[in-house]
């Protein structure tokens, strides 16, 4: 039986909608050293892409349920953590060196790391050890003014890696690390394309210490603590044909959608659907996901990553990462735009049929022929 002496490190990899958290941790897991680790993902989104992205030779995936681990699942983080305890001590799991718990983008991060420090028995098996926070070069000015999570996760890391630097404008930079050194004057700033930021060492940072953090942390932490269900009034619409959710935290206009597609996709309006959506809405996208069966190569998916005003350019995977569900799966993270919107738009581009809705031919020649452009 393994021994629970030792208090098993868990690491937070945190940063908002898109920074780069899970091409990090894609490269982190390379390490040998993370061979007997654990991961959490957790997804804002209803249908989950992330773990189908994550390329790992172990098999201690787990995925969260849709919600954000910040609200919806808090009880579930907690839960999974002590599956993995009983696990471990009945030998039904072999014993993890590390637990790695990547956060949604919109994850305000005190809440998931009182559940690790405050928790009575939670904080009893494991320790929290290494904060690390992905800040994304290009929006993460904007970012840091316009949402209060990201301020946040700059605050609370051990340690901030700069993503996409080569993509931001140079003269940028400086004002973006002000920035940060002000939020959190200890933590040291790595950038991602160092080749040792991507190993398990980035986690070492010894036990959490709210003291070496600014004043704010300390007392995010002690509201957690003392009010761990403040601001939780869920209003949840799932049901029938809505797919999407609303968590309160980060306000009322903040939504993901989901859509599922069944059939092969014409490569040209694809392309059409996201250039339509960037040049109507482009400012609401916060975040878009896909993962995309096309007519031109059907077995090898096209993944698509939109982070707010930048696409990066999309690429092929080698096969489906499951080989049973071969269907596209599309997830919108937007500010203010409809679902409807965002809906009938992909609709109209992949030629299912409608009635009463304006076709593909008909929005070629007048994209406001979409209800909700004009919002
Ligand atoms: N050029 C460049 N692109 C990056 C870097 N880090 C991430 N990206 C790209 O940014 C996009 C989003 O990266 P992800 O790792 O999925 O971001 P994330 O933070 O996990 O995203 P969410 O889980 O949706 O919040 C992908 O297209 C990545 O290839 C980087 O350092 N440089």
């Amino acid at each position: 039986m393994p021994s629970m002496n030792e208090r098993i490190p868990v690491s937070i990899l945190t940063g908002f909608l898109g920074a780069g958290k899970s091409t990090l941790l894609n490269r982190i897991l390379k390490d040998p050293a993370m061979r007997d680790a654990a991961v959490i993902i957790n997804e804002f989104g209803e249908v989950g892409i992330d773990h189908m992205l994550v390329e790992s030779s172990n098999d201690a995936i787990i995925e969260l349920a849709d919600g954000c681990l910040c609200c919806t699942v808090r009880g579930e983080l907690v839960d999974t953590l002590a599956a993995l305890v009983d696990g471990m001590q009945t030998g039904r799991i072999k014993q993890v060196s590390r637990v790695v718990i990547e956060t949604t983008g919109l994850a305000d991060p005190a809440p998931v790391m009182q559940s690790v420090m405050g928790h009575p028995v939670i904080a009893s098996y494991f320790d929290l050890e290494g904060v690390v926070t992905v800040v994304d070069a290009v929006n993460g000015l904007s970012t840091l003014d316009d949402f209060p999570e990201a301020v946040r996760q700059v605050a609370v890391a051990d340690r901030l890696v700069l993503s996409k630097a080569s993509l931001a404008d140079p003269e940028s930079l400086p004002q973006l690390e002000a920035r940060l050194a002000t939020l959190n004057p200890r933590a040291p700033t790595v950038d991602a394309d160092r080749d040792d930021v991507g190993t398990a060492a980035i986690f070492a940072n010894g036990l959490y210490d709210p003291a070496t953090k600014i004043p704010d942390v300390d007392r995010w932490l002690r509201d957690e603590a003392t009010e761990p269900d403040h601001a939780h009034e869920h209003h949840h619409e799932h049901g029938h044909d809505h797919h999407h959710h609303d968590v309160n935290r980060h306000g009322e206009a903040i939504r993901s959608y989901s859509i599922i597609h069944d059939g092969p996709i014409d490569p040209a309006s694809l392309e059409m659907f996201v250039d339509l959506l960037r040049s109507t809405h482009g400012e609401k996208l916060l975040r878009m996901k896909a993962i995309v069966r096309l007519t031109d190569r059907p077995e090898q998916p096209l993944v698509l990553h939109g982070v707010q005003a930048i696409f990066h350019p999309p690429f092929r995977l080698p096969a489906w990462p499951d080989p049973d569900d071969r269907r596209t799966r599309l997830v919108v993270i937007a500010k203010d735009l409809p679902e409807t919107y965002v809906r009938e738009l992909f609709d109209a581009f992949t030629g299912r049929p409608q009635i009463d809705r304006p076709d593909r031919a008909a929005l070629e020649d007048n994209p406001l022929a979409i209800p909700g452009m004009r919002l």
